[in-house]
């Protein structure tokens, strides 16, 4: 197959010197006029369960005009396969360590999907010893990279790990609280048993079992539960994760709509960036919603990030109940991350 690469070399004074060869296209990276206006995205993680479903996703999405896929395996086939989507995005990949930093290089949003999933019986909390490394080391590149980036963190344990990127950044003198958000948009869409077209739920505090927290009180369209329904509810939603991990059998976690989440979170991060009005989504960021140092909860977005938290509202006495053992148990993540960076 004839490659662009073959017809098009890359300006060799790109900055993209190791930008994988792409076939010319049955998609769109061989353009006339450069990148179509929009948005640089990179996917850290992208041959992933979450990564690849993802990166297809990005490419579909109008916002973006470059898309950068890096991994430590298997981006060349993965950036190979992607680009032959005839949509807009211009998509190159990059394949470990020594291409991070030109993964990174000029990105206006960095999503992290890179790091181990869940076995059946694993916490999250159990992934912190693999994946607390890999977000450190990813994150480093950011702040050399691209420190103004808008960051999305998926990689487990999000509780510790978005607390972790927050102490490298400190520590580069690039921290903006405001641009940094754990992904929690799963858990939203978990509300168990209604149209999730129809139906919206504050899920606050964090994404491990009791500290994911929906406020069904709050629930748009009002409908009331009983307390069996709001106990049944609260469950499902807590473990919904787990019940994928117990459905995969030891293949993982959801990926999947995993990447349906991320896709739509992202989205929103990227109108917020673009400047349209009333951008609103749950997710886990620096707060003072709460005694604690980070809180999921509704943020507005807008273009620098995280505009403004909203207060979590009304709370019945489950939820009053629900918060104080989510906070409990919050704390020591966050503690861990921190102390994982200072140590
Ligand atoms: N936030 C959420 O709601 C949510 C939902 C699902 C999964 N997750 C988490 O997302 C993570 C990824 O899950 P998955 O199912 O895609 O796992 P996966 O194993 O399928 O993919 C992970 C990818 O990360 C890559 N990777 C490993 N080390 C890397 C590094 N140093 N730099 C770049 N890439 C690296 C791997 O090569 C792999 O391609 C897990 O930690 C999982 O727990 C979070
Ligand atoms: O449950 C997991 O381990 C993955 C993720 O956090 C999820 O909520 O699906």
């Amino acid at each position: 197959m004839a490659t662009l690469a073959s017809h098009l070399r890359p300006d060799p004074a790109s900055s993209h010197p190791q930008m994988e060869e792409v076939p010319l296209l049955r998609g769109s990276n061989c353009r006339a006029k450069g990148a179509a206006p929009g948005f640089k995205v990179a996917i850290l993680g992208a041959a992933g369960g979450i990564g690849q479903p993802l990166a297809l996703l990005m490419k579909m999405n109008p916002l973006v005009s470059v898309l950068h896929l890096y991994d430590v395996v298997n981006t060349p086939g993965v950036t190979a396969d992607i680009s032959h989507m005839n949509t807009g995005a211009v998509v190159r990949g990059f394949l470990g360590q020594p291409q991070l930093e030109n993964a990174l290089t000029g990105m206006d949003l960095v999503v992290i999907p890179a790091g181990v999933p869940r076995k059946p019986g694993m916490t999250r909390d159990d992934l912190f010893n693999i994946n607390a490394g890999i977000v450190r080391t990813l994150c480093e590149g950011i702040a050399k990279c691209c420190p103004k980036a808008i960051v999305n963190v998926i990689s487990n344990p999000v509780n510790s790990t978005v607390p972790i990127a927050a102490e490298v950044f400190k520590k580069a003198g690039t921290y903006d609280p405001k641009r940094l958000l754990g992904v929690t948009t799963l858990d939203v869409g978990e509300v168990l048993g209604l149209d999730p077209r129809e139906v919206n739920v504050p899920v606050v505090g964090g994404h491990a079992g009791v500290t994911i927290l929906p406020l069904l009180s709050q629930v748009n369209p009002a409908c009331s539960f009983t307390s069996e329904e709001v106990n049944h509810l609260t469950s499902r939603i807590q473990n919904g994760g787990t019940e994928v991990v117990e459905a995969k059998a030891g293949a993982g976690s959801a990926t999947l709509s995993m990447a349906y989440a991320a896709a739509k979170f992202a989205d929103a991060c990227l109108r917020g960036l673009r400047g349209d009005a009333g951008i609103v989504e749950c997710s886990y960021v620096a707060s003072q919603v709460t005694e604690l140092p980070f809180f999921a909860s509704k943020v507005r977005l807008g273009r620098s990030g995280v505009e403004e938290i909203l207060p979590l509202g009304p709370l019945n006495e489950f939820e009053r109940a629900g918060l104080e053992k989510a906070k409990k148990e919050l704390a020591q993540s966050i503690q861990k991350g921190v102390t994982f960076i200072n140590k």
